[in-house]
């Protein structure tokens, strides 16, 4: 007799990282982290490491829309997560699913440029992303770079972070996490939550390592994962947080550039890789 589980499910619509740090593969490990099921829809495909993007290839919008339709229909889905979209087309279709679908949570990461400074998205994307997308998200969670192209501002103190999260409210999103791993010293673990009452400073430790590659992704995959598992959306934002905090405690130095965060860090931190080796 077989022990059945019936477990939350998240959907993530997201690019392939070959490099296993972000995108698609740092949000299913998430998901698994969580002990939600994940189901995915594909995107795009990049060829990347912990040095760069090389090459980017679209999947067709109707690939897209049919996987999340696929997925949505049959299995169910209690909250999604957006990740890179990379052109109009996938965002215009992408939204229109949204708009039609009962999924009750969307975490959406305006992904824009990668940590190795590779652009990721079309710029004729943004105005598509900013007046289509963003209006649709439960929580919206830029970084700096990508909260002052949405804010139109420039974004150096927490004072800056705390305008700019209200500016992108007033875009539509029932929610804004700016992100902090973008600015200097000690505002690297510092975020602003803004959901229309006063803005709220989430502080973490500043964690020293060069190996950051799929904070963001990790970030938006832990807050849909919380989201699916019930808790309330502020709450799942600080659990997310924790977890993102962690994960970086054990990040992995692999590769000749920025690594991935450690998804798994509890089994890590058990694990002997040093005698292994
Ligand atoms: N060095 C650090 N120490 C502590 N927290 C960090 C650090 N770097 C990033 N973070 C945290 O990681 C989360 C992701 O933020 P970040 O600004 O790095 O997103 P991002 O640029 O979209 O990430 P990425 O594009 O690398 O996936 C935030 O909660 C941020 O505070
Ligand atoms: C497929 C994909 N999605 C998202 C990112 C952003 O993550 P990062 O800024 O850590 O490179 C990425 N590099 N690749």
């Amino acid at each position: 007799m077989a022990n059945s589980l019936t477990p939350p499910v998240a959907l993530t619509i997201a690019g392939s990282d070959s490099g296993g740090g972000a995108g698609i593969q740092a949000d299913l490990r998430t998901f698994a982290f969580h002990q939600v099921h994940g189901t995915s829809a594909l995107t795009c495909i990049t060829a990347q490491n912990t040095c760069g993007v090389t090459r980017v290839d679209a999947l067709p919008p109707e690939a897209v829309v049919a996987q999340m339709q696929a997925v949505i229909q049959d299995i169910g889905v209690q909250s999604a997560k957006l990740g890179m979209l990379l052109n109009t087309g996938i965002m215009t279709a992408v939204s229109e699913a949204i708009a039609q679908s009962s999924v009750p949570a969307w975490v959406i990461d305006p992904v824009m440029v990668s940590r190795t400074g590779a652009q990721l998205i079309d710029d004729a994307a943004i105005a598509t992303l900013k007046t289509r997308l963003v209006p649709q998200a439960t929580v919206l969670t830029p970084n700096r770079y990508e909260a002052q192209i949405l804010g139109d501002l420039e974004i150096h103190t927490l004072a800056d972070m705390e305008i700019a999260a209200q500016k992108i409210f007033d875009l539509g999103p029932q929610a804004v996490l700016v992100k902090g791993g973008g600015m200097p010293g000690e505002l690297r673990g510092v975020d602003v939550w803004y959901d229309g009452h006063e803005p709220i400073t989430l502080t973490t430790e500043t964690i020293d390592t060069q190996d950051t590659h799929g904070t963001g992704c990790t970030l938006s995959a832990a807050i849909a994962a919380n989201l699916a598992l019930g808790k309330a959306t502020f709450t799942a934002v600080q659990h997310a947080k924790n977890y993102v905090t962690q994960a970086l405690q054990y990040s992995l130095r692999i590769g000749q550039g920025q690594g991935p965060v450690g998804h798994f860090f509890p089994l890590l931190e058990a694990s002997e890789y040093g005698e292994i080796a």
